[in-house]
């Protein structure tokens, strides 16, 4: 009885697949480039030899001419019911157990390398014999269709054949066949040739000594490598070399890697393979363990690939120390090239931390020292936290023996700070502008009292800039005037800008803010050992040295790179204008 109208009885079904827009799908689009087929029947040809037990007796060869293609190899062949189950079910594998997952032995897994050939080939004939079973020869046609007949006699074994599409010639030319066989199979364990001269056979070329591993270095990287280091990582099968590049590099550049799984060439540029502080790193290994994306163009991004990279970074890390206690010159060209990866690792990383402290120079106002030579000199690190901070403030402390690092380079404040939460012998001390004031020297009395009327008419000039005006005697005497910003002095000037531009909800909160903290104002300090200063404070006519001091603020302002407010470039203005003013009438008189 059919079911009453508008219910449904469940019926079970499969899906329905419309076969030219699979193989179009995964022969065109999963592959970043055509040249990948040769790589899909080397790997198949290597996995029908393992498959027969002997890979030291296995042949693979490739010929070319006559407009096609031919990939021979003496494995294991098929029947004709496993070409009808594997050759013509996408997706089918010999590679897999019974429960579907890839047998460790095999290259391929997914059961569609052999589409990649539709990249190339509108037709694929593969002419296959399994020992003691009939020949067969199946067609594969890049619109869905296959066929499948008796095959000529043949040796156990099996040959594919690509007859090329039309403008793919060129991708099956003898050239091309034996410039990819080489790339992809050059370090695979059988014997394969091209148009009958051998490619394989080379060893892998980190167990061929150092020489050997730096010429190979020059010629697949194009560099010479300023070291090697040698990686091995058990559980991932693993063995390979790293080669440090001998010059910088933008670390937001990602190195690829040359990765090989089982002797066969994964891809030329393989990321992921190196933590991202490595990036002064190349490499090339070759793993049993690691799993490649369907594409074969990446590796499978699963834990043991995570386990691995942190195993390679341990590596090289430990080749880091290493130097460090070897060869401390060494080290230190490493780091002039390579720094600012080094600082990031030490960012987060104990041991570096302690290495860019003891090895890696930074800028001070006493010269270029390491951050343990600083302390030692100093018992602490102090630092100015911007390169303009350190550029206004180094000569000024170094004058008062202040000593001072410049922590505007990248990660270098984050590093100072770092190193005192993790060792807490390390003093490090922010340089407060401010502070370094209270190491000038004040004015004898007499000169102090003679001179307050000037002190006052200044200020009086400068009041509304909301900056305090002091005298202080401190060298350098060529100095005339420091502007000093305290830090929370800096955060009001700051909190002002934005309150100027904020709207009234968001300014009310601002105002609030700046209520909470009674603020010191910015100090224009006047050097009374510059010569200049001096004559200004004994200038008679009051508007002139009133325009002087303005003066010597704006130039305090620039020199140490502050922020030019509205009202400051107004002041400038006036009292530039006011100066030539003057000095064109005295020049006239
Ligand atoms: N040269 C060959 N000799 C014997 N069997 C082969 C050969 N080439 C392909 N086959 C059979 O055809 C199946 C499908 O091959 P295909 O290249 O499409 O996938 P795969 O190698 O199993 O996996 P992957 O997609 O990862 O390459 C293989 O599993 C294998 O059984």
């Amino acid at each position: 009885m059919s079911p009453p109208p508008g219910t449904f009885s469940a019926v079970s079904n499969t899906f329905q697949v419309d076969l030219r827009g699979i193989v179009d799908l995964l022969s065109h689009h999963l592959y970043a480039s055509p040249r990948v087929y040769v790589r899909e029947l080397l790997q198949n040809a290597v996995d029908a030899i393992t498959a027969t037990g002997e890979p030291a007796a296995g042949r693979i060869a490739i010929t070319t001419g006559s407009d096609v293609l031919r990939v021979t190899d003496n494995g294991i062949g098929l029947t004709e019911a496993q070409v009808h189950e594997l050759l013509a079910t996408i997706g089918r594998s010999s590679k897999r157990d019974e429960l579907g997952f890839a047998r460790h032995e095999f290259l391929g897994q997914f059961g569609i390398g052999l589409l990649s050939c539709f990249l190339v080939a509108d037709e694929i004939r593969v002419h296959t014999c399994r020992a003691g079973a009939d020949p067969v020869l199946w067609t594969g046609y890049s619109d869905g269709r296959y066929e499948v007949r008796a095959g000529e006699p043949r040796e156990p074994g099996t040959t594919v054949t690509l007859l090329p599409r039309r403008g793919s010639e060129h991708l099956l030319s003898p050239a091309t066949a034996r410039e990819l066989a080489d790339l992809y199979g050059s370090l695979l364990p059988v014997s394969v040739e091209v148009d009958g001269s051998r490619v394989s056979a080379e060893a892998v070329p980190w167990e061929s000594g150092r020489a050997a591993l730096f010429a190979y270095a020059e010629q697949v990287f194009g560099f010479v490598p300023f070291d090697i280091v040698e990686l091995n990582v058990p559980e991932a099968g693993l063995t390979g070399a790293a080669f440090v590049l001998p010059t910088p590099v933008n670390p937001a550049t990602r190195g690829g890697h040359r990765v090989y799984l089982k002797r066969m060439l994964l891809a030329e540029s393989v990321e992921g393979l190196l933590p991202e502080w490595a990036f002064f790193a190349r490499c090339v290994v070759d793993s049993t363990e690691l799993r490649p994306t369907a594409s074969r163009e990446a590796l499978y991004d699963d834990g043991l690939l995570s386990d691995t990279r942190e195993a390679i970074a341990d590596q090289l890390r430990g080749w880091l120390v290493r130097l460090a206690a070897t060869d401390p010159r060494r080290l230190g060209r490493f780091l002039s090239i390579h720094h600012l990866g080094v600082k990031a690792l030490a960012l987060h990383d104990d041991e570096m931390l302690r290495i860019v402290e003891q090895w890696y120079p930074v800028q001070t106002n006493m010269g270029q020292v390491t951050l343990a030579e600083f302390r030692e000199r100093h018992g602490l690190i102090r630092y100015a936290t911007s390169a303009d901070e350190f550029r206004q403030l180094a000569a000024v402390a170094a004058a008062q023996d202040v000593g001072l690092v410049n922590g505007g380079y990248v990660y270098d404040t984050e590093i100072i700070q770092r190193l005192a939460t993790v060792d807490h012998e390390i003093r490090i001390e922010r340089l407060e502008p401010a502070d370094l004031a209270t190491r000038f020297n004040g004015l004898d009395t007499e000169t102090e009292l003679r001179l307050r009327p000037f002190l006052a008419a200044a200020q009086r000039r400068l009041d509304r800039l909301g900056c305090e005006v002091v005298l202080r005697a401190f060298d350098p005497a060529t100095l005339p005037a420091l502007y000093l910003v305290s830090r929370s002095a800096a955060f009001h000037e700051e909190l002002t800008a934005s309150r100027d531009k904020a709207d009234d909800v968001w300014g009310g909160v601002l105002d609030a803010l700046a209520t909470t903290a009674p603020v010191e104002r910015p100090q224009l300090v006047l050097n009374h050992r510059n010569p200049l200063v001096r004559r200004i404070t004994a200038l008679v006519d009051p508007e002139l040295a009133g325009l002087a001091v303005e003066t010597l603020y704006g130039q305090a302002l620039m020199l140490g790179h502050h922020p030019i407010r509205p009202a400051d470039a107004a002041l400038l203005n006036s009292s530039m204008l006011g100066l030539l003013d003057r000095a064109i009438t005295e020049g006239d008189r």
